[in-house]
């Protein structure tokens, strides 16, 4: 890393989001637009919090940052960790000064957080998902009392357990009188707790108990745990209700070999550090929640699971939300505006941190600095291979540095599709290692050179074997605008099976999806025509009467295009829409590549190129890997279509082995590895 003296400067994301009118613009919150605050403007008191709440901001990024490569060119800066370390110094020093002065504040805060502890886990720190579901539990309560006749009155339970009756004011006023002081929110606490219980039925509680009871018997067995008696309960230790919710939610009735291969590991039974790797859709990702939810449950300790990208917090938070409910323990947000620093204490419960990395970094800090890292029993770091991505990567490398070095009884497990020097990451990291090759649902790679298909297979000498010649009848005209054929790839695939391509920058992303439903037969519009058409109307009232015309034009034909600039409300429009086959096609940038699980029978790869810099082998690999996704696809096919000039390099980019990851910490030497030579954390 280069030392430099330079000021934190923020490389500006995509300053045109897209073309969108003066009132659309002032209604896109101001981080999903270009002009952000500078860095190099924060008084050197800031808080650290407030810091990495810049860092957040750049995770809404331009094309070359959204995944790979330079993410996010605060992070770039040499200087960036020093400024970091002085932050945090002068934020100690500040917190010294200012006691006297903020004394009437901090009491404040004291109270605050003083009156939330007494009440335990208190509703409004909950995550949104989990308050939404009370929030519906709460209104079929209300709702059927207001059927049995009890419209002025809400009964509450005295500590006896008998009912009864207090005044309480209607919605509508309770509405107009805003929650402003403390005293309402406890009230409103005890009233939401008081009327909790009546929604459990015999059955609920005979089922809880069943439960802890099976929790109780994995713990004792926890604690005797040897390495002869490998699985610990009715399913790896856990609950069957795990096991039933894993079959509800998700479809999985029985785990892949590999996987019970893996969990059953000694250094997983002992709990001491592992990276395991696997192909994409290998099913790395329930490992890891088996794993979290023993830690949680069996152990009572906290976990922290790290992913690279907002939206992939937020898909995570999504899919464990109902097992928080479910098994009793907390789910909560970090990334983007949400998470607390230091985090909540909870009474009763244990909770599962999910983070981006950088918000990972700071939680893993207030720990630290709170004498609470102990809680933190397991650290899941999905996509370990970003250690080696420049500065995010070195954030990555500091917080398990952090963990490594001060909280011993921490497990660390890291999970990568893309892993070169495995051995390296092993030293640094204590861990042990399982690689396996499994893919559930094969995966056949494509290039296309011309108008003719090849079949990557790295035992031919040119890595390309002739497949077939690709089908398709242009006029003149539109050889000029499609000169690639992807108008011609694409609609072999849809409407019938979905399919993704990838495209090189944002604006590209706009181009070809507005380019291809130029030349796709009215027939496309019929598709599903009620469900888009209800698709349009939702996309017009989250942007609140504006939208993008792209999307106007595209979406009636089944295609939209997917990348940073979406604001979150259309992203999840657009995905849910794609997930339920209404939409067939989606043009999209590289963030789309990092895990989310979205089907496609087909990828396409637009160019090698992600902006101006060529595809690395681990980039490839993770956007050809969203093709055949387990239990949604049977088949899974990636084209790359190449040019001439770019065949050679080409060659590598399929075939070659994986790249290896290295320190972006150790020595000024950009390639330093984490070979035995490096000093040990012991
Ligand atoms: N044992 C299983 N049986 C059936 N489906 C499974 C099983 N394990 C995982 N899956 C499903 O396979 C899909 C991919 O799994 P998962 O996301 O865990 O893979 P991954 O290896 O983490 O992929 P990536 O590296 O692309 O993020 C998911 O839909 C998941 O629900």
């Amino acid at each position: 890393m280069n030392a430099g003296n330079q000021g934190i400067t923020i490389k500006r994301v995509y300053a045109r989001k897209r073309s969108r009118d003066i009132l659309r613009s002032q209604l896109t919150p101001a981080k999903k637009r270009g002009g952000g605050p500078r860095l190099q403007q924060c008084p050197p008191a800031r808080r650290l919090g407030s810091i990495m709440a810049d860092i957040k901001d750049a995770e809404y990024c331009s094309d070359s940052e959204d995944l790979f490569g330079g993410y996010d060119s605060i992070l770039e800066d040499s200087s960036f960790l020093a400024k970091l370390d002085d932050a945090e110094n002068n934020e100690r020093q500040h917190d010294v000064q200012s006691a006297s002065n903020d004394w009437k504040q901090s009491c404040e805060d004291i109270l605050t957080d003083s009156i939330l502890d007494s009440l335990g886990d208190e509703p409004l720190d909950l995550p949104v998902s989990q308050l939404q579901f009370q929030e519906q539990v709460r209104e079929n309560v209300k709702r059927s009392r207001l059927q049995e006749g009890t419209k002025t009155s809400t009964p509450f339970r005295n500590p006896d357990g008998t009912e009864k009756e207090r005044n309480v004011p209607d919605t509508t006023q309770r509405q107009s009188n805003v929650r402003k002081s403390m005293a309402d929110r406890v009230k409103r606490t005890m009233l939401r707790n008081a009327a909790a219980p009546l929604n459990v039925s015999r059955a609920v509680v005979l089922k809880e108990a069943v439960v802890s009871k099976e929790i109780s018997v994995a713990m004792q067995a926890m604690e005797t745990v040897c390495p002869d008696t490998p699985d610990l309960g009715p399913f790896f230790g856990l609950p069957t209700k795990v096991k039933d919710l894993m079959c509800e939610l998700r479809g999985i009735k029985n785990l892949y070999d590999w996987q019970e291969t893996c969990l059953n590991l000694d250094c997983v039974q002992q709990r001491t550090n592992l990276i395991y790797s696997l192909p994409t859709s290998g099913g790395k990702t329930l490992v890891a929640e088996i794993l979290i939810l023993r830690e949680l449950l069996c152990r009572k300790k906290d976990c922290l699971f790290v992913l690279p990208y907002i939206s992939l917090v937020q898909e995570k938070v999504r899919g464990l939300a109902t097992f928080g409910l479910e098994l009793d323990f907390m789910v909560e947000e970090y990334a983007g505006s949400k998470g607390k620093f230091p985090p909540v204490k909870r009474r009763n419960k244990s909770s599962l941190y999910i983070a981006t990395i950088e918000k990972a970094h700071s939680l893993i800090n207030s720990l630290i600095e709170t004498n609470r890292i102990g809680n933190i029993g397991l650290v899941v770091v999905d996509e370990l291979h970003m250690l080696g991505d420049g500065s995010r990567g070195a954030i990555i490398e500091m917080t398990l540095a952090k963990i490594l070095y001060i909280s011993k009884t921490t497990q660390i497990i890291g999970m990568s599709a893309t892993l070169g020097n495995i051995k390296d990451l092993q030293t640094f990291l204590k861990a042990e290692n399982y690689t396996n090759d499994f893919r559930p649902v094969q995966l056949k790679e494509y290039v296309k050179l011309k108008d003719t298909i090849y079949e990557v297979d790295p035992r031919e000498e040119e890595c390309f074997r002739f497949s077939r010649p690709l089908n398709f009848k242009y006029s003149s005209a539109m050889q000029k605008i499609d000169p690639d054929h992807v108008v011609a790839l694409v609609t072999e695939v849809i409407p019938g099976h979905s399919c993704l391509v990838f495209c090189p920058t944002k604006k590209n992303c706009e181009n070809v999806a507005g380019m291809i439903c130029k030349y796709l037969k009215e027939g496309f519009l019929q598709h599903r025509e009620a469900e888009k058409a209800s698709l349009l109307r939702d996309l017009m009232d989250s942007g609140n009467g504006c939208m993008c015309p792209v999307l106007r034009r595209t979406v009636p034909y089944g295609l939209a295009y997917h990348h940073s600039g979406l604001t979150n409300e259309e992203r999840k429009l657009i995905e849910e829409a794609y997930s339920s086959g209404v939409l067939c096609l989606l043009t999209c940038t590289s963030t789309l590549a990092a895990g989310i699980n979205l089907p496609a029978r087909r990828v396409i790869l637009r160019s090698p190129y992600v902006a101006t810099d060529f595809l690395k082998r681990s980039q490839y690999k993770q956007m050809v890997g969203r093709a055949g996704r387990a239990g949604i696809d049977t088949v899974g096919e990636s084209i790359l279509i190449l040019q001439d000039k770019d065949r050679h390099m080409a060659k590598t980019l399929v075939c070659a082995p994986m790249e290896n990851c290295y320190s972006n910490l150790m020595h000024d030497d950009e390639r330093a590895s984490w070979d035995s030579s490096c000093p040990s954390l012991d």
